[in-house]
């Protein structure tokens, strides 16, 4: 297991171009399951694990994939099988969302229920709620879901008791190909469901109102493969403003759709620190001591989840005390622990932490416990004393294309460590793109 090591203290400056965001190309990558005909072609696909993780869901279930350059081609043409073998499927929550095409596709799908990052219980009543009110018949026993209808689905109204994105993704990707209209009703509205909306749309479905509460969806008869660009991953720029914040920095970050940031833009401006857009990113300054400001993490347009650790991160070494509300996920206070090996002042009372600012973080070692909290851990190391090594960095490869060699562009004095060999040859995501090609390719 590899370990990152951070010296801290240093000024960063440059400009480090976003990838293509994680959270859109993998229900992208699913819904290439729903086209019966032709090549999807998916352009700015960032070589992440969670991305091979679904090519291999795909590859498993007998579709072609390749992955080469940041471009996935798949042909779901043939379908061998419907059930994604259980080593892939607990890798990741998003492996369940093969589900919803299956099911509209061929009429069966059997799958495990998910892993992913241990931030609470993350039940998937409603993508199931979604299924059923489609007309399908649900199955639960032995840690296995299976879902089963006898010709297509039929279009529903649905209504979502909490705004979930996977649940939205998921029951859209199935409805395309119902028969009659689908209403999803309290629907999410995060920029990834529009970036799947308009991918399936170019397929040749017809849905209204991603982006929105109110989703409908009229059912055509089939889809089509087609060629789609991803968006930049807002949660990797938000990331990424926060490292030129809490270093004391001025930072482009090239690619960031400012309109996906509104919140986390404004709650860095609240904090002192000078943001300007333009149609190409944002660039991110800051000269004086921070502000502590509170923050509460909602379903988009909301504060985001994906960025509170990082912002309690910034918190930290702000002037104040500024008070994290985490509304979306039950358990996602974990790092907290981890910032307090490094001398932070935090304190946790239920869905709310408390976090005294103006610490003077030490370098300590320190685990990455889920996806974010292990970037949250490199940007408090970035401003600490000394020398941070974090551990359990297969979390941070889920979900941030090379983020050490980003920030050591930008000056940042950060490495990682193989046990085994310090330097590698053949980086992870060469290997794993190697070993993901298909027989037949
Ligand atoms: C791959 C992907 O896109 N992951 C994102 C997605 O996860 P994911 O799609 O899993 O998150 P959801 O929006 O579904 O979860 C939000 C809340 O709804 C609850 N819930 C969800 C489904 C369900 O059937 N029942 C239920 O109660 C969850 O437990 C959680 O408390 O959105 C989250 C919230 O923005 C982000 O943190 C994740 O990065
Ligand atoms: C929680 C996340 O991802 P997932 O839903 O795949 O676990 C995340 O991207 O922060």
């Amino acid at each position: 297991m590899s370990t990152i090591i951070v010296r801290g203290g240093k000024r960063l400056s440059g400009r480090v171009k976003i990838s293509g965001a994680k959270n859109a190309v993998l229900p992208i990558i699913a819904a290439s399951l729903l086209a019966a005909e032709g090549e999807s072609i998916i352009h700015d696909a960032p070589p992440l694990d969670d991305v091979m993780t679904i090519n291999h869901v795909l590859h498993s279930l007998g579709v072609r994939v390749q992955y080469h350059n940041e471009t996935i081609r798949v042909n779901a043409e043939q379908i061998t099988t419907c059930e994604p073998p259980y080593e892939w499927v607990r890798k990741m929550r998003a492996s369940f969302l093969v589900m919803g095409p299956l099911l509209a596709r061929q009429g069966y799908s059997r799958i495990s229920l998910p892993g992913g990052c241990a931030i609470g219980t993350r039940p998937i009543d409603q993508h199931l709620k979604g299924f059923e009110a489609l007309g399908a018949e649900i199955e639960l026993g032995q840690g296995y879901i299976e879902a089963r209808v006898k010709g297509r689905l039929k279009g529903a109204k649905i209504y979502l008791d909490v705004a979930s994105v996977g649940a939205t993704e998921n029951i859209m990707m199935a409805a395309t190909l119902a028969t009659g209209t689908t209403v999803i009703e309290n629907a999410a509205r995060e920029p990834e469901i529009v970036d799947l909306a308009n991918y399936l749309n170019a397929m040749g479905a017809r849905i209204r109102g991603a982006g929105t509460g109110l989703i409908r969806i009229d059912g055509v008869e089939s889809l089509r493969g087609t060629v789609h660009t991803v968006i930049p991953d807002r949660i990797e720029a938000g990331t990424f403003m926060i490292a030129g914040a809490i270093s004391g920095s001025s930072l482009y970050i090239e690619g960031a759709i400012a309109d996906h940031l509104r919140p986390v833009i404004s709650k860095l401006q609240e904090m002192g620190v000078t943001i300007e857009e333009d149609e190409n990113g944002i660039h991110v300054s800051r000269e004086r001591p921070l502000r502590a400001v509170d923050v509460k993490t909602l379903p988009y347009p909301g504060f985001p989840t994906d960025m509170q650790s990082q912002m309690m991160a910034l918190l930290t070494v702000s002037d104040g005390t500024g008070i994290v509300t985490e509304t979306v996920f039950e358990n996602r206070f974990m790092h907290v622990e981890q910032f307090s090996s490094m001398q932070a002042q935090i304190r946790v009372e239920g869905r709310t932490a408390v976090v005294s600012g103006n610490a003077k973080l030490c370098g300590a070692k320190v685990c990455a416990t889920d996806l974010r909290a292990g970037a949250a851990l490199i940007l408090a190391a970035l401003a600490a004393e000394g020398e941070t090594e974090i551990t359990g960095v297969h979390h941070i490869d889920r979900g941030y294309v090379d983020i050490e060699r980003k920030l050591r562009d930008l000056g940042a004095d950060i490495r990682r460590v193989n046990p085994v060999q310090d330097i590698q040859p053949v980086t992870n995501h060469e290997m794993k793109i190697f070993t993901i090609q298909p027989t037949w390719a």
